[in-house]
């Protein structure tokens, strides 16, 4: 099975826990690829993936207008409608709205179709309520949700796998 991760980075973190959502899919023995949305994407690939997770910086509250101008934009002709869908947000702060992030993507995402997956709480520890959150600038929260973001790869892997392979 195929997934992918797609994100918007500048200075390097959200690109950081994308890889890390990566390394957690494929635990599973799923391909995964990630890209920015500033580089050129193998469409052919993101066209047979079963599910795709985006992710942004926070930025004024909301995600990153490049990821959402590339939903807006590129994202038609890649069939998204059916696959599954998750978001993932860094930040500095935890009132700083990463929260909001994550939901102005799953939004487009619904719009798109997609089926959207959080994480869920239902799994128990760690709780991810709406997507993955690393926080640069509270103490040691970036490097301790590093964990976190893998478990969440894995998950959505996993449910993707049920979904679509069983
Ligand atoms: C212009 C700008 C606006 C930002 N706005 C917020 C914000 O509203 N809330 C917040 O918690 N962090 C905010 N940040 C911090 C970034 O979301 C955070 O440092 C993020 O991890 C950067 O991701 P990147 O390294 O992938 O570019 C902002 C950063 C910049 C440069």
């Amino acid at each position: 099975m195929k997934l992918a991760v797609i994100y918007y980075s500048k200075t390097g973190q959200t690109k950081e826990m994308a890889e890390i959502i990566a390394g957690g899919m494929r635990k599973t023995g799923s391909d995964v690829k990630a890209f920015s949305v500033d580089e050129s994407m193998d469409r052919e690939y993101l066209k047979e993936s079963s599910g795709v997770v985006f992710g942004s910086p926070t930025y004024l509250a909301t995600s990153h207008w490049r990821l959402s101008q590339w939903l807006l934009e590129d994202s038609s002709n890649l069939s998204l409608a059916g696959k599954l869908g998750g978001a993932f947000a860094t930040a500095h702060y935890a009132q700083g709205g990463s929260d909001s992030t994550i939901l102005s993507m799953l939004g487009i995402l619904l719009v798109k179709g997609m089926l959207v997956y959080s994480g869920g709480s239902a799994f128990g520890k760690p709780f991810i309520h709406h997507g993955p959150v690393a926080l640069d600038a509270v103490g040691d929260h970036y490097e301790e949700s590093k964990a976190q973001f893998e478990i969440f790869g894995q998950r959505f892997a996993e449910k993707a796998l049920e979904l679509f392979e069983a």
